[in-house]
């Protein structure tokens, strides 16, 4: 666990450069790269940008598909006058696992490739002169590793992964690298929580530091007019006649936190927040105690070019995209995304759940096209699966606690929870989860096809359900819709009978869509049986009215391994990956801009 997540900032006592662009790049097949000195840097690489993965920069297969060992490094100057701070090399997200070096130095390893993690580098720098980070980074996937799946060792000797999950294993300094100089003494931390009625909202904030200090602390509006004070490190800031943070009406304060001793203010720390609550009653989803019905999307950070790297113009068109449609929610499918989509989430009013990247915890979905026949939860991997798992849903939560567009976290991505095998793990995740959030939001899972109402056995765990359903296309495809229908309705029928008083989304559904691909009547993979499909889902959810969101899948096409069922990547997108419109796109548009926006 991370003892900082804070979001760089730059103000009178912190310093915030980024390290973006081109790095020296090179492969290490043989893990040889320790021996030769790569800590140290080296010239003799290619010239790699950062962020991005380096997958599809390659014209060879071999590199693009490469699995193992491969090593960035950048030289940085560091200036005389930060002598005497705390220096920190602040990692976005380096895909999956890595070790850092300064100048040849050991600093630290991190597992996971969609959180962020500090190098603190201050002992090891030298100001005034140019310095050396090195980053060694390794791919692989593992069964005791999200997100889950084998590497195989083929007979030429070279790696291939084989991924239990459906998006490509886009790799590298996916996200930005910060060269931060802070405050000896400075602010580590500092979470909210709410409560808001119509003439009063009330932030109770608490303040975390690497030192014993007095914290002064204001709130403000976006006319930049101070709407609260306080002192300590805990306290209220009272608003009177708040604008609060609403869905698809996001309104943002800023809290502004003074690191004091002495008299002296030594750190600041300031933040975008939204005064708002979020509460599930019964089969509602209320926001600031209004029922909220989910409309929006899985998502992928997916891109051409740059893979699973964030990219800034990616993200402005897909949010313009969401608005377009009349959308008010996505999830984080399959792995926390980078800060910056929650902040744009956050101004535009837009409702995230946040997903931790444990994804492909079912053989079945080994090589995804069909794997192994046995409970994933049996395996001897689970225990320092485990590890790993509840490390990242806390840093998960540690990042993302403060934006008021966080609705949900969800802990794993249709895991196998039709054994007993699973009811173990689940009760200890969620056992483990549920003080990490101050604001205790809900937290849930997506329970796919094989786990349905009668045979999974985790349903006591998750606050609301996220169903994954694909009838019409995995299942009782083509002129057999209405058989999916039907088995569709027969399961809801269950959830309806049944005692359990959550709501329901269903958080994937869909058909691989090619553009242009026109069939009257229709056939599977036209632009017309897309439309159909979705016709279909939106009867069912018409009549079930424990049933508070629909989030088909996807936004938008995106990148998978090579495979009998993928034609370039997954084509379930509403958008093509160049981000254009497919005719389901408008046929959701007209449904969705029919409901108010925060119904
Ligand atoms: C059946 C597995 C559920 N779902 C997972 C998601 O990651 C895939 O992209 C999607 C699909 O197959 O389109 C299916």
């Amino acid at each position: 666990m991370e003892d900082s997540l804070l979001y760089p900032v730059i103000n009178n006592y912190r310093s915030d450069q980024k390290l973006d662009g081109l790095w020296n790049f090179k492969f290490d097949p043989t893990s040889v790269g320790g021996q030769k000195g790569w800590q140290n840097g080296f010239s003799d690489g290619i010239e790699m940008p950062v962020p991005a993965s380096f997958n599809d920069f390659f014209t060879d297969k071999d590199a693009r598909e490469y699995t193992g060992d491969f090593w960035y490094s950048k030289s940085f100057f560091l200036p005389t006058y930060f002598e005497g701070q705390d220096i920190q090399i602040r990692f976005g997200a380096a895909t999956h696992r890595a070790v850092v070096f300064v100048n040849g130095q050991e600093i630290r390893s991190h597992e996971g490739g969609f959180l962020p993690f500090t190098a603190e580098v201050s002992d090891a720098v030298k100001f005034g002169k140019e310095n050396v980070v090195s980053i060694k980074i390794n791919n692989e996937l593992h069964r005791d590793a999200l997100p889950a799946g084998d590497t195989l060792k083929l007979k030429n000797g070279k790696r291939a992964v084989n991924p239990f999950f459906d998006f490509y294993n886009y790799s590298g300094l996916n996200r930005s690298v910060h060269l931060l100089a802070l405050p000896k003494d400075h602010i580590t931390d500092y979470s909210t929580t709410y409560d808001v009625s119509d003439d009063q909202a009330t932030v109770h904030y608490n303040i975390t530091a690497n030192t014993e200090a007095d914290f002064k602390v204001n709130l403000v509006d976006e006319n930049g007019k101070v709407a609260a004070t306080s002192e300590g490190q805990s306290g209220d800031l009272t608003v009177t006649n708040p604008i609060l943070w609403n869905v698809r009406d996001a309104h943002l304060y800023t809290i502004m936190i003074d690191l004091v001793k002495d008299g002296q203010t030594l750190d600041e720390y300031s933040d975008e927040i939204g005064l708002r609550t979020i509460e599930i009653k019964g089969h509602e989803i209320l926001v600031n105690h209004k029922s909220v019905y989910l409309r929006g999307f899985g998502r992928h950070e997916d891109s051409i070019y740059a893979g699973r790297a964030f990219d800034l113009n990616v993200e402005r068109r897909d949010m313009n995209l969401m608005k377009w449609i009349g959308a008010n929610s996505f999830r984080s499918s399959h792995y926390p995304y980078d800060e910056q989509v929650y902040k744009f989430a956050d101004r535009e009013g837009i409702l995230v759940i946040d997903e931790v990247p444990a994804v492909g915890f079912k053989m079945a979905a080994a090589s995804f096209l069909g794997g192994l026949d046995q409970s994933f939860f049996d395996g001897e991997w689970v225990t320092e699966l485990y590890k790993k798992h509840i490390d990242q849903v806390r840093d998960m939560i540690k990042r993302d606690k403060n934006h008021p567009s966080v609705l949900a976290w969800s802990l794993c991505n249709e895991p196998d929870t039709s054994t007993d095998a699973a009811v173990p793990y689940f009760t200890k995740l969620f056992n483990d989860s549920v003080n990490l959030d101050p604001e205790k939001r809900p937290r849930t899972f997506t329970l796919n096809e094989d786990d349905t109402f009668e045979k999974s056995k985790c349903k006591q765990f998750p606050d609301f359900f996220l169903l994954n359903r694909y009838p019409g296309w995995y299942h009782k495809w083509g002129y057999e819709i209405s058989d999916g229908e039907a088995g569709l309705r027969a399961e809801l029928d269950e959830w309806k009978k049944s005692d359990i008083d959550k709501p329901v989304v269903f958080s994937e559904y869909g058909a691989d869509t090619e553009p242009g691909l026109h069939k009257l009547p229709s056939i599977m993979w036209s632009e017309e049986y897309q439309i159909e499909l979705l016709e279909m889902f939106n009867r069912v959810f018409d009549s079930y009215d424990f049933i508070r969101g629909e989030q088909p899948w996807n936004l938008a096409d995106f990148q998978t391994v090579e495979g009998n069922m993928r034609v370039n990547g997954n084509k379930k997108g509403l958008f093509t990956r160049d981000r254009q419109p497919k005719a389901a796109a408008f046929y959701l548009r007209k449904r969705w801009n029919k409901l108010p926006l925060n119904y």
